[in-house]
């Protein structure tokens, strides 16, 4: 991997998150050690996580709870653990002001209004793979709060905008637990030591290849598609490219991101603003990829200047390596 610029600490492979995050923040001269906090507390609850996904079929964690969230889905038992888990490590660790959550239609207060940040957070990813043992995830973005340091936080702190995120990134409860993240410059990848208690650095300053031969949609829609999407995908088709579809966003965008492919959710008559969330799904995995050098796009531009108006609005989205989205879109 190569290492890109000067401010660039290339640490070893072997190192810890908690290290890691140090010798980063003192690498910016007015870094006070917030957003360092903060993203210390994310990886608390991330293993918290790790360990219920892990015992989920023991504990029974596994299955509905029998409620609705905003989005009009059927709320998973882990999708309400995984939701209180990180309310409680973001409130508790004193650096967030306020938080949004998939699973909760209103702005989550913390009540640290001396706090500089907010985080908008889909706890849970993948939620139709929890029962049966598929890999999900936890998806985050963090901006810098607008309203005045010390007042209540409100919603123009959400609707910044793609390229104000501050740090994004996601965990990825697989084969094994790993947390991506980037705080604007590289891409680094953490896996968790579970005997160790740690996230140890194992994916330094990931680079996307530029092309690729995988692709990921839920084929099962195609022919709801627009006439420019079906001709990709019978393009893809036509050239024997691998079809892969986990049906986690984490966990396609995490295999796509490291072997080079391209993932699809376009509108449907459906949902015309196809189905995924703009400010906790798109905004953070769009910023992560643009970073290690892939593109996200909707057809008519970066998934990153994209305007924010609601808490939970959604977008279509083309996301992955450069050659092959830019293919795609020469077809629209
Ligand atoms: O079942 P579909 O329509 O293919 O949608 C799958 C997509 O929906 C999601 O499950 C939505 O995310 P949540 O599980 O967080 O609601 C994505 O992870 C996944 O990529
Ligand atoms: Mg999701
Ligand atoms: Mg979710």
């Amino acid at each position: 991997m190569n290492s890109r610029s000067s401010h660039h600490l290339a640490l070893p492979v072997g190192t810890t998150l908690d290290r890691y995050i140090m010798n980063r923040q003192h690498a910016f001269a007015y870094a006070t050690g917030e957003l360092s906090q903060l993203l210390r507390d994310i990886a608390l609850a991330g293993k918290i996580i790790h360990r219920e996904v892990n015992r989920a079929g023991l504990i029974d964690l596994t299955g509905g709870m029998g409620v609705q969230n905003v989005q009009g889905e059927s709320q998973q038992k882990l999708d309400v653990i995984a939701d209180i888990r990180f309310n409680r490590a973001l409130k508790n660790g004193g650096e967030v002001c306020a938080i949004i959550s998939e699973e909760e239609e209103e702005i989550i207060l913390t009540g640290n209004n001396h706090a500089k940040y907010v985080v908008a957070i889909d706890p849970l990813d993948g939620s139709s793979n929890i029962d049966v043992n598929v890999s999900i995830g936890t998806i985050f973005s963090i901006y810098r709060r607008v309203t005045p340091i010390g007042s209540e936080p409100t919603i123009e702190d959400f609707l910044q905008g793609g390229h104000e995120q501050v740090a994004a990134g996601y965990i990825l409860y697989g084969s094994s637990t790993i947390l991506v993240y980037t705080t604007g410059h590289t891409v680094d990848g953490f896996t968790y030591d579970a005997s160790l208690g740690e996230f140890i650095l194992s994916h330094p300053d990931i680079k996307s290849p530029p092309d690729g031969t995988i692709y990921s949609c839920n084929d099962g829609n195609t022919d709801l598609y627009d006439e420019p999407v079906k001709a990709y995908l019978a393009d893809c088709r036509r050239k024997h490219y691998t079809a892969r579809y986990v049906g986690s966003l984490v966990a396609d965008f995490h295999r796509n991101l490291l072997k080079g492919g391209i993932y699809l959710y376009p509108p449907t008559p459906k949902n015309p603003d196809g189905k995924l969330r703009l400010l906790y799904e798109c905004y953070p995995l769009a910023f992560i990829a643009e970073r290690a050098g892939c593109k996200a796009v909707t057809q008519s531009g970066s998934v990153l200047d994209i305007p924010a108006h609601s808490l939970h609005q959604r977008t279509p989205i083309y996301m992955g390596a450069p050659a092959m989205v830019k293919n795609l879109l020469s077809l629209f």
